[in-house]
């Protein structure tokens, strides 16, 4: 591979795809190299071709998940590995590029292997407190793995592990109480937000909409995302009930929220500590390996956050501990406190730090 010649920007790959959870660390990180030529690295019609921000161009390749059962399916998607493997590799050699991150995920496999081939450095991020597959596979032969949570190093006995956090979008930044512009929200009242990661939780949604007539008759507002799959979002109708696809002002939402119900996904928990919001987590119960309850369960053992398994909450119960949250202005108040005492603030700063560490020192 040619050497880049002297003062030329280095090239760095990002390959994250998928999920709003995998994509917005690997854009925070982005933001902080602006001195760095970055291209993406996804798959088609993911979350990616409309997430990523257009100044870095996005390649795809076409990569699977690895099934259970060995089979003929299996033998297939191993196929594909080899390609991507391939078309990989190729990609990095002609770009030039002198570094890969990447957040996990099925994306980053082939893209460490090609990497690593060549020789080149692969920083890998993994924001959940239990790694998954492709993390536990592959992060012996990352230059480093950076960690979200401090506790998922028990499982990467081989890997040269730094714990930086999970980098959360520049807004999470900015400065506190972003205004909500276009919801006409009065400053003095509760409000509720109910999440479900990046792309909505139909059995939450239901839940939230059978408790909030209680929540509103009780003083409270709320914002409900309800992600663009669900086919009820129209059946609760009140003036102080606001039910949105998606919003791009999270910091704004966050900061100002009372309380929040959502799911644990690594990337809402991560912006949830940073504008210090109480919440009451419920892990998505079919994420692989059962990862959200894991997350979840680190914010429930620092009383930041109040956790229920979906299946044994009811909307009488959620229903009920949110109006007693409600009442509780001191709990709320020591669960807020909590909670940002669980946040790396600079964690977008120290990851890219590393980046340029890595990189800069084998193209030195
Ligand atoms: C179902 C599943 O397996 N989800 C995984 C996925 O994240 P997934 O994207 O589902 O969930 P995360 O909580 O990590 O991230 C959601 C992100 O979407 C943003 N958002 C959400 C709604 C909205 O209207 N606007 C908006 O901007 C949130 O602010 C947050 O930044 O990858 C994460 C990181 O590996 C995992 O921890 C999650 O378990």
């Amino acid at each position: 591979m040619n050497s880049p010649a002297a003062n030329s920007p280095l090239r760095l790959l990002i390959a994250a795809s998928g999920t709003g959870g995998h994509l917005f660390p690997a854009i925070a990180v982005a933001e902080q190299l602006p001195d760095y030529k970055i291209e993406w690295l996804g798959v088609p019609n993911r979350l990616e071709t409309q997430l990523v921000p257009a100044q870095y161009p996005l390649r795809t390749i076409p990569v699977e998940g690895f099934q259970q059962r060995l089979g003929l399916g299996t033998l297939k998607i191993l196929f594909r590995l080899i390609r991507s493997i391939g078309q990989v590799r190729h990609l990095l050699k002609q770009g030039n590029f002198q570094g890969v991150l990447t957040t996990g995920g099925y994306i980053a496999g082939p893209s460490i292997i090609a990497a690593r081939s060549l020789g080149l450095p692969v920083i890998l991020h993994e924001s959940n407190a239990l790694p998954g597959k492709v993390t536990r596979w592959f992060s012996p032969w990352c230059t480093a793995v950076a960690l979200g949570f401090e506790s998922a190093a028990q499982y990467l006995p081989k890997a040269h592990n730094v714990y930086v956090g999970t980098p959360v979008r520049s807004q999470f930044r900015a400065a506190a109480n972003q205004p909500l512009e276009d919801l006409p929200i009065p400053a003095d009242v509760p409000l509720i937000v109910v999440v479900g990661g990046s792309q909505g939780a139909v059995a939450v949604n239901r839940m939230v909409r059978q408790s909030a007539p209680a929540w509103l008759a009780a003083g409270a507002w709320i914002v409900h995302l309800t992600g663009d799959s669900d086919p009820e979002t129209q059946s609760l109708q009140h003036p102080h009930y606001f039910a949105l696809p998606f919003y791009d002002n999270m910091a704004g939402l966050f900061q100002r929220a009372t309380l929040a119900i959502s799911r644990a996904g690594a990337g809402s928990l991560t912006e949830l500590a940073i504008t210090g919001t109480p919440s009451i987590l419920i892990p998505y119960p079919f994420a692989a390996e059962d990862h959200q309850a894991h997350n979840a369960a680190i914010f429930a053992a620092a009383r930041a956050a109040q956790v229920y398994r979906q299946a044994d909450l009811t909307s009488e119960l959620l229903e009920a501990k949110v109006l007693e949250l409600l009442r509780s202005p001191n709990l709320l108040q020591e669960m807020a406190t909590k909670t940002e005492s669980l946040a790396v603030a600079d964690s977008a700063e120290q990851l890219a730090a590393l980046v340029r560490q890595l990189v800069e020192q084998k193209h030195q």
